[in-house]
């Protein structure tokens, strides 16, 4: 399979990055610089908040300020996490362009991070589905612990497949694969994708892969060799998810831009800008950029 010329890059920083931050919550105005910044290297699907409880994940009780508070650049696509309907019109009345349904292949993990069943998830989501269709909004679905699960350890790629055609079936434009803790292998990975991809076109599949074991560069790889031509990443690597102990980052969108540009896949993001943009947002969080590449370019 020869690789695509183009690939789409979803920008994960401002809410994966951001939502399992320890200490204290975050300024408003840095998540908002942050997403302006992003825009600015020419990424143009950037998920910018999540609409979920703050009781649940407190570094995301700002998601109305801070999308009311971006400049809307023509032609970024801003999204946001809704797991129920309460969410949902809490994205449209903020003016999120994109909203995102958020299901796991795992059932310990789904009752964990949602409070409920897979099949409860499923029927939790489409009212979500529903509404956000008659307002025109397109939704996204997440399938997490695609490769491995905290709680239940192997996953079963037929049960991803399962649950990541229900989602399609159900109205997602699109399914992102979530190696949530970071466990899969390029075989892994290439197994898991055959499975689904049975289900679901590869054209509707992205990669959501955490960098934990070090292995997210290789498994986008392996499953770019086999058609995937949408990727998630975060800045500088940030983030982790609240719902999976020791789970690190997505992998830093900085690493995978290198990769591509090194493939001649084309994504239009600005490499240097965004090495830029991560060491600023992991300055202000008192750290530096879990992106090698930006490190190696060590631009300031
Ligand atoms: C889904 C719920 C809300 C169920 O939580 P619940 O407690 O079962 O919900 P509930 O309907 O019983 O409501 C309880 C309280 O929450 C409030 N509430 C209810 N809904 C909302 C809402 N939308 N926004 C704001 N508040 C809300 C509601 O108003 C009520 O408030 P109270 O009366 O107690 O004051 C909760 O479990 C939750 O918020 N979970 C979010 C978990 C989360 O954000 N996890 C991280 C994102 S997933 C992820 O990172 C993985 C991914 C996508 O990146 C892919 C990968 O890497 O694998």
């Amino acid at each position: 399979m020869a690789f695509p010329t183009h690939l789409r890059l979803f920008e994960m920083g401002a809410r994966d990055g951001l939502q399992n931050e320890p200490g204290a919550v975050i300024d408003t105005a840095i998540k908002i610089e942050l997403i302006n910044r992003l825009s600015e290297c020419g990424l143009r699907h950037i998920e910018a908040a999540s609409f979920v409880s703050p009781k649940w994940v407190p570094q995301m009780g700002d998601a109305a300020a801070v999308m009311n508070g971006i400049n809307r650049k023509a032609g970024v696509t801003y999204s946001a996490l809704t797991p129920n309907l309460q969410g949902l019109e809490g994205a449209i009345a903020a003016g999120a362009d994109e909203v995102a349904v958020f299901g796991a292949a795992s059932e310990a993990f789904t009752q964990k991070n949602i409070n409920c069943s897979i099949s409860e998830s499923l029927e939790r989501f489409a009212p979500v589905i529903e509404r956000a269709q008659a307002c025109n909004i397109r939704v996204r679905g997440y399938v997490s612990t695609v490769m491995g699960c905290p709680y239940e350890g192997e996953t079963d790629p037929a049960q991803v497949a399962a649950v990541s055609r229900e989602l399609l079936d159900m109205g997602c434009y699109e399914i992102s694969l979530g190696d949530t803790i970071g466990t899969g292998t390029p075989l892994k990975a290439k197994q898991m994708l055959e499975a689904v991809s049975k289900q679901v076109p590869i054209e509707k599949l992205a990669a959501h892969f955490h960098d934990t074991y070090g292995q997210a560069l290789a498994n986008l790889y392996a499953v770019i060799e086999e058609g995937i031509a949408v990727i998630d990443a975060s800045v500088a690597g940030l983030g982790g998810c609240p719902y999976a102990k020791g789970a690190s980052g997505n992998v830093a969108t900085e690493d995978v831009l290198y990769m591509l540009n090194g493939l001649g896949i084309d994504t239009g993001v600005d490499l240097e800008k965004l090495a830029q943009t991560g060491h600023w947002i992991t300055a202000q969080l008192g750290r530096t950029s879990g992106s090698k590449v930006a490190l190696a370019i060590g631009c300031q």
